[in-house]
């Protein structure tokens, strides 16, 4: 089993406590489902089914189960601190380019499609909590023919997504079900909303980190 966390910031909120409750909400919704204090699962771009965490403390963030891919996070004034492509599709023909999308097991280009097939998996919701006021969605990946069309493993992983009042955490807890080994890679590789002016000398050169190992220059 492996273990990965992440957790983003936001500067001081008060906090309030509330009760405990916990649930489950399901993703095959016409409507609308919600069985947890502050989870539901709803329609989103496409059709797609998305779950929406609302925080007494005024966040909301929003996670397809297509890719299991938080496509939002507004903090309390409304701003969006994630970002998502203007040319992303919903339409399952590709991942959602934008978010927090998953890469596994693989990142990058190599045995298998560029940054591997979660992204681009109907994910299930398992669990849905409410920890004093913090909205919490558990989701699930299984290997499946199409997985392991071109990963030949059984695995399981599953993807805690907490808004808490100050931050948004994650959790991925990646288990080998198969009777054989396996190595992976696995990353979130997230787009953060950024606002940023600036000019760039001509005479400089501008470099970039396109892959792990790769680095450029022009
Ligand atoms: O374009 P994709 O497959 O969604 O991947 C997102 C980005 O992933 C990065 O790792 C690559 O360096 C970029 O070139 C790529 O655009």
């Amino acid at each position: 089993m492996a273990m990965a966390s992440m957790s983003f910031s936001l500067p001081n909120l008060n906090l309030r406590r509330v009760n405990r409750y916990s649930g489950m909400a399901f993703a095959s919704v016409n409507k609308e489902t919600s069985t947890t204090v502050g989870v539901r699962v709803t329609e989103g771009e496409g059709n797609l089914p998305k779950v929406v965490l609302t925080s007494p403390h005024g966040s909301e963030a929003e996670i397809y189960l297509f890719g299991g891919c938080i496509t939002s996070w507004k903090v309390p004034s409304g701003k969006d601190l994630l970002f998502v492509r203007p040319d992303a599709v919903f339409n399952k023909k590709k991942p959602i380019s934008g978010g927090v999308p998953h890469c596994f097991p693989q990142f990058g280009p190599g045995a298998i499609q560029q940054h591997g097939f979660a992204r681009n998996l109907d994910w299930s919701v398992v669990d849905s909590d409410n920890a004093d006021g913090n909205p919490v969605v558990t989701l699930l990946l299984k290997d499946g023919p199409y997985s392991r069309s071109m990963w030949d493993f059984g695995f399981q992983a599953l993807y805690k997504v907490i808004l808490n009042s100050k931050s948004i955490s994650t959790e991925l807890i990646i288990t080998n079900t198969d009777n054989k080994p396996f190595s992976f890679n696995s990353a979130l590789h997230t787009y953060f909303s950024v606002s940023v002016v600036f000019s760039m000398p001509s005479k400089l050169p501008f470099c970039w980190s396109d892959q792990i190992s790769k680095f450029h220059c022009s």
